[in-house]
């Protein structure tokens, strides 16, 4: 009887960060993978020795061709699922009125436990084959529903951060949570998702942001968050009018709300920080907490321009999200093309230039720098031995794709042809954990 493949090889032309804004090119190179992780890596001529080391006997090799390359997968830390329904619509209105004309009532409808079913494992199917190996959710307001996420993730094997929503304050009356079922369901919802234990989903404190929920709500979410180490996600300085009542509401800076309330924490994801000054941009950086840039939706819902690469310089990890719905987009590569042309507009209108984002710029913040911003760049993020393999297989050359390949060109232009022209369809294979689900 043949023994079962313990080991899987794979070769040919691989490229990852090891640091911003490097990228490393292992020009015909291997990783070997067992069960979930990288076990070794290296050029090919060293492959027979490592194979000997490690006594690979029973192995599957994976050959890349050579407008081929094996990346790190794409990490999204910020998309609410439960908003895919409405990507491409309502984008004539700026934030607050986006909320409470189109976002909430989707959100309310999305209480239908079979239309979550089908609108949630479309989202986890769509993200997974744009390259998405990891993403933080928003999932939904309601506990019963965001399990409903949680299965799909599971069962696609994603791996994802998902946040039960709480919101207790200025929003529809049918739309809303008592302050005691805001923490009650949280509760319920991460003790629902621990008794699960799937290495590959966790749950995250998920305050909606600064005018939806109230300081003593946002303190125990702090202390929830505090006491189990979990991650946590919100929203901060989007756009104009919303800082504005932010400030109004608690009398203080937006970023100063969260302090008081101790949300900024290293497990802290932040999206937006359009607004940010630079004091709070320094209390964030001290904090360690990081930032998710969602160039798109900054575009679409016209909150503004985010001086994102300042923010970089002044000590935050920033990284990226597609911020579904108010970006129309699930694709991280559109989101780096993004981030790209934002910071090239925001150098044509602003006379303090903060420079203009190139390729190995945003195929860092997809990257690593999405993992370092989660802070599980012990796990995942680039390729190093006894990280987990979540990796992508990207073809420049993808038959019917967007990119025509019409002249041979080297493994690194191949990749900024992926992400300058590329589209789901040059992301030719998908890897979570060492399993192949795409
Ligand atoms: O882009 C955004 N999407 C949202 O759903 C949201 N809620 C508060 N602030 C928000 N910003
Ligand atoms: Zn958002």
């Amino acid at each position: 009887m043949k023994s079962k493949v313990k080991f899987q090889i794979f070769c040919g032309n691989i490229v990852h960060c090891e640091k911003y804004p490097e990228v490393e090119l292992l020009e015909n190179g291997y990783i070997v993978v067992l069960d979930s992780k990288i076990v070794a890596m290296g050029p090919s001529t060293t492959l027979e020795d490592a194979k000997n080391r490690l006594n690979i006997e029973n192995f599957s090799v994976t050959q890349l061709r050579p407008t081929q390359l094996l990346i790190p997968g794409f990490i999204d830390t910020h998309i609410h699922a439960v908003q895919y329904p409405n990507c491409g619509l309502g984008y004539d209105k700026p934030l607050l009125e986006w909320l409470n004309n189109y976002t909430y009532p989707l959100e309310k409808q999305m209480q239908n436990k079979e239309l979550a079913k089908r609108v949630f494992e479309a989202v986890v199917k769509k993200t997974l084959s744009h390259g998405t190996t990891t993403a933080m959710y928003f999932a939904s307001l309601y506990e019963n529903i965001c399990m409903i996420l949680v299965d799909s993730v599971i069962r696609n094997g994603q791996r994802a951060l998902v946040g039960k929503v709480n919101m207790t304050l200025m929003a529809p009356d049918d739309y809303i949570e008592s302050q005691t079922d805001s923490i009650k369901k949280t509760i319920q919802f991460i003790e629902k998702v621990k008794e699960i234990n799937c290495p590959l989903v966790s749950p995250v404190i998920t305050p909606r942001f600064a005018l939806s929920v109230d300081m003593t709500i946002m303190k125990k979410l702090g202390r929830i968050a505090r006491e189990g180490n979990y991650h946590i996600q919100t929203h901060i300085s989007e756009n104009p009018c919303e800082v504005k009542l932010v400030e109004q509401l608690y009398g203080k800076k937006y970023a100063e709300v969260y302090d008081e309330a101790g949300l900024l924490t290293p497990k802290t994801i932040l999206a937006h920080g359009v607004y940010l000054t630079d004091e709070e941009i320094e209390l964030i950086a001290e904090r360690g907490t990081g930032l998710s840039h969602c160039p798109e939706s900054n575009c679409l819902l016209r909150s503004g321009m985010c001086k994102v690469k300042k923010i970089i310089n002044m000590g935050v990890n920033v990284s990226l999200g597609t911020d579904i719905s108010g970006g129309a987009s699930p694709s991280i590569l559109n989101a780096m093309r993004s981030a790209i042309n934002t910071s090239i507009n925001s150098n044509f209108t602003n006379n303090k230039s903060y420079g203009c984002f190139d390729w190995k710029e945003v195929f860092y913040l997809a990257t690593l720098g999405g993992a370092k911003a989660l802070r599980m760049d012990d796990k995942i993020g680039n390729f190093k031995e006894g990280k987990e393999f979540d990796a992508l297989i990207i073809d420049a050359d993808s038959e019917n794709s967007s990119c025509d390949y019409l002249l041979p060109v080297s493994p690194l232009e191949n990749l900024q042809k992926v992400i300058f022209t590329g589209d789901d369809r040059n992301i030719t294979s998908v890897f979570v954990a060492g399993v192949k689900v795409k």
